[in-house]
């Protein structure tokens, strides 16, 4: 997904920033419907992360990218998904490691002064299957 076109999203805000990232890590869901995605087996998950805002922080960014890869990547790289607290009540599909990595991210904007928003966060398991994950509601 690096140096590609993305599905975008339409905000207000005017400062757009976006970050990808790519880390190797194993999963399983343990549902009869995952066939045979129900074993251990890995992916190589590339994401992309979009934060907006108006107001920038006293250096001049948005948020530091590496802050960004920081956060995700030395969580999630070469780890057993399934293993994390997020995904013990739920499965680590595509579509809730979105939504996890989203929380993640808006969770450490929310501890910043200029008070930034994750509008998007796309998270690709092959290179035929993506998910996006965009927030409801973002209030300024
Ligand atoms: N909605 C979802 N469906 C599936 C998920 C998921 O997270 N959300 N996950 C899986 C498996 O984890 C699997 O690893 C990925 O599936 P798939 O894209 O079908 O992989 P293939 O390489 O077999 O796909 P091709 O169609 O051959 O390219 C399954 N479903
Ligand atoms: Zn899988």
């Amino acid at each position: 997904m690096m140096q590609q076109f993305y599905p975008s999203v339409s905000h207000p805000y005017s400062f757009e920033l976006n970050k990808d990232m790519h880390f190797s890590a194993a999963h399983y869901i343990p549902a009869d419907e995952a066939g045979k995605c129900a074993k251990m087996h890995g992916h190589t998950y590339h994401l992309n992360i979009t934060i907006a805002g108006d107001q920038l922080n006293g250096t001049g960014f948005l948020i530091d990218f590496k802050q960004l890869k920081d956060l995700i990547h030395k969580r999630y790289d070469h780890s057993v998904l399934n293993d994390h607290p997020e995904f013990t009540e739920t499965f680590p599909t595509t579509e809730q490691l979105a939504q996890q990595i989203h929380k993640l991210t808006q969770d450490t904007l929310d501890r910043s002064d200029n008070q930034p928003k994750c509008i998007q966060v796309i998270v690709r398991e092959t290179p035929t299957s993506y998910v996006i994950y965009r927030p409801k509601e973002v209030s300024s």
